[in-house]
């Protein structure tokens, strides 16, 4: 058996003493389900996406196109599902997304996500706009595997600084997001005139900043409405460019993965800079409005650069089903981003590991029903696009 099926047999087991999980098993249900709980701001940042949701619903439909062709005898009884991306050892090719803000869904936020993961070996990618300080979720995440998400200031100073916090707490990777120099048109967050910084949420990283705080006349105690402004104009605007990552290059002596490549010539731009990997993502959904679906563009940028840098996955990535295609099609690994904060909402850490153990036994199971004992025992045999 995997190690990951084992929750299948907890489930049913727990039943004969007459106890339900804490919440669906159906990561497709889940939305529905935390809406009931949540408060309607923090639901609608979560769920929402760019625009009309075009694109959200592109992701899924890309998945629902993909079909897995199933082998039979194959012996798969007894599975490894572990894989090592980019020097970090994981019990499965998943990672839990760079999410912000997570205090708008549950008080424990970050804090709640990283024992989790910890709890089941599950790397974590943790936001700059996290509502902990770095340093606070790492101590929370103990021998966990982590990795940082940054958004690249655009003052050297608080980048370093940054950067220099994130290495000296035990993050070993750094994943870059370039889709996200603004903010999209999202008219779900915009009905409400809701936005979670403005509140003073997401802001831990740079309140606890010396490099940050250092370009502030008045401390954020005194004027926060200025700090959180300096915050956001920090990453705003697109002055970067291609040649610049040299500068990452040279403040980061760990693999580098940028986020947020749907392009096969921006993956090949990635991967002649240098960088250790990239992560195959529309951010979900939430920022362009009918872009393409992520998982449509990651065939071609796999064989483009899949031997070159590292290729993840994100977006739309709910089942055991999809996590089985992404790899099938060329991902290493896949982030999941909105079910876990899901599970933070309705039960805080014992929510997450309940969520991503879900995942894990749900991909545990397909991989081994489709007659495969290992991830690298997928490829594009195992899938069919369907009409
Ligand atoms: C509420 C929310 C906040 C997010 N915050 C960040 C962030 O701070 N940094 C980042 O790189 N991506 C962020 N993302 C994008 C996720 O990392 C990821 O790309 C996306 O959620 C994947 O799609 P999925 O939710 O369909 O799994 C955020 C997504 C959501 C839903
Ligand atoms: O909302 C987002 O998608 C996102 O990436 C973000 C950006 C800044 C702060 C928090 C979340």
């Amino acid at each position: 058996m995997g190690l990951h099926a084992g929750y299948q047999n907890e489930v049913y087991l727990q039943g004969l003493g007459d106890q339900l999980p804490p919440f669906t098993t159906d990561a497709t249900k889940l939305e529905a389900v935390a809406e009931e709980a949540m408060e309607p701001g923090p639901f609608g940042y979560v769920a929402g996406g760019a625009g009309s949701g075009d694109t959200m619903r592109a992701n899924r439909d890309a998945f629902a196109r993909w079909r897995i062709v199933p082998r039979m005898l194959c012996d798969a009884t007894t599975r490894d599902t572990s894989v090592t991306v980019l020097g970090t050892s994981m019990p499965a090719p998943i990672l839990l997304a760079p999410i912000g803000v997570q205090s708008i869904v549950h008080p424990d936020g970050e804090l709640a996500t990283a024992r989790a993961a910890s709890a089941l070996g599950v790397p974590m990618v943790l936001s700059t706009a996290s509502s902990y300080a770095l340093e606070d979720v790492a101590e929370a995440n103990g021998d966990g595997p982590r990795w940082f998400q940054l958004y690249w200031p655009n003052e050297d100073a608080v980048c370093v600084s940054l950067l220099e916090r994130a290495k000296a707490a035990g993050y070993t990777a750094l994943v870059v997001t370039l889709d996200t120099w603004t903010l999209a048109w999202r008219p779900r967050d915009l009905d409400q005139a809701y936005l979670p910084f403005l509140r003073g949420i997401g802001v831990a990283n740079a309140f606890s900043d010396p490099a940050f705080l250092a370009g502030l006349e008045k401390s954020p105690a005194e004027d926060q409405g200025m700090a959180v402004l300096r915050w956001v104009s920090l990453f705003t605007g697109t002055d970067k460019s291609w040649d610049r990552l040299s500068f990452l290059r040279s403040h980061w002596d760990g693999p580098i993965v940028l986020k947020g490549i749907q392009h096969v010539v921006d993956a090949r731009r990635a991967a002649d800079a240098g960088m250790d990997g990239i992560v195959v993502s529309n951010h979900g959904g939430r920022q362009v409005d009918g872009a393409i679906g992520s998982l449509e563009v990651l065939p071609e940028i796999a064989a483009a650069v899949g031997d070159q840098v590292s290729v993840l996955f994100d977006s739309g990535v709910r089942t055991g089903a999809d996590v089985f295609k992404a790899l099938a099609l060329g991902a290493s690994a896949v982030l999941v981003g909105r079910p876990y904060v899901y599970g933070l909402a309705l039960g805080g850490e014992a929510g997450v590991r309940h969520a991503v153990r879900s995942l894990l036994a749900d991909f545990d199971l397909t991989l081994g029903l489709a007659g495969a004992r290992c991830p690298d025992d997928l490829g594009l045999g195992s899938v069919r696009l369907s009409a």
